[in-house]
């Protein structure tokens, strides 16, 4: 189970999720998100972090050479983005040596046919980083293939009932290990990360 935690804003944040296990540390970029982080200072958060465990930009509707700009001067390894974009911009990201993935609410994503394969997948619910759940059983009509996470409303106390019933390849969270909007808890990430790894 690959878990990522998204929305960091400290090092003592980073430092509990790398050493609970996560797989990815994500950094928001996506312009009016409370956990919105500059470049630079989530480059220092970045550092903190092993080779072993990506580190995620997360953007939305941003122009792809915004989005490099920011993921380059960051030092990141990966880049989430929950727009609209097209296989040709998730093309030039990787050409750019980045690792991706594609975020889609749980309805776009079962209304468009997806062609590129080299994407890993995120499913989630239409307002992402609101800490919202949907219905899994809504994509047994299409099950996702290849590799993808599953997100939208996630926390310690749920992740291993919707990994039983949708059984993803990685889950990823934001408010649901956080004490208030935007700021997250260490005690949570640690908690999050046992229960997702247990299920
Ligand atoms: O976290 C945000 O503020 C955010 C803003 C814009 C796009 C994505 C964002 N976060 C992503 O939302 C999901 C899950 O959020 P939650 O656990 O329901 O709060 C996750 O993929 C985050 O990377």
């Amino acid at each position: 189970m690959y878990v990522k935690i998204c929305g960091l804003r400290t090092a003592e944040t980073v430092d509990a999720a790398v050493e609970a296990g996560a797989d990815a540390v994500g950094f928001v970029f996506a312009p009016g998100s409370p956990r919105l982080i500059e470049a630079q200072a989530a480059c220092a958060l970045a550092a903190r972090v092993p080779g072993t465990v990506e580190t995620v930009g997360v953007f939305r509707g941003q122009p792809v050479e915004e989005v490099l700009a920011t993921a380059s001067s960051a030092r990141l390894t990966t880049i989430q983005l929950h727009g609209d974009e097209e296989d040709e911009d998730f093309e030039r990201l990787r050409a750019e040596g980045f690792r991706t993935i594609r975020a889609l609410s749980w309805d776009v994503y079962l209304a468009r046919a997806l062609t590129d394969p080299l994407d890993r997948l995120l499913i989630d619910a239409p307002l992402p980083g609101n800490g919202t759940r949907f219905d899994t059983d809504l994509l047994l009509d299409r099950p996702p293939r290849g590799f993808w996470l599953l997100a939208g409303g996630l926390d310690p106390a749920n992740v291993a009932g919707a990994v039983r019933s949708a059984a993803p390849k990685g889950v990823d969270v934001s408010s649901g290990v956080e004490s208030s909007k935007g700021v997250k808890s260490a005690d949570l990430i640690r908690r999050f990360v046992a229960a997702a790894r247990n299920a």
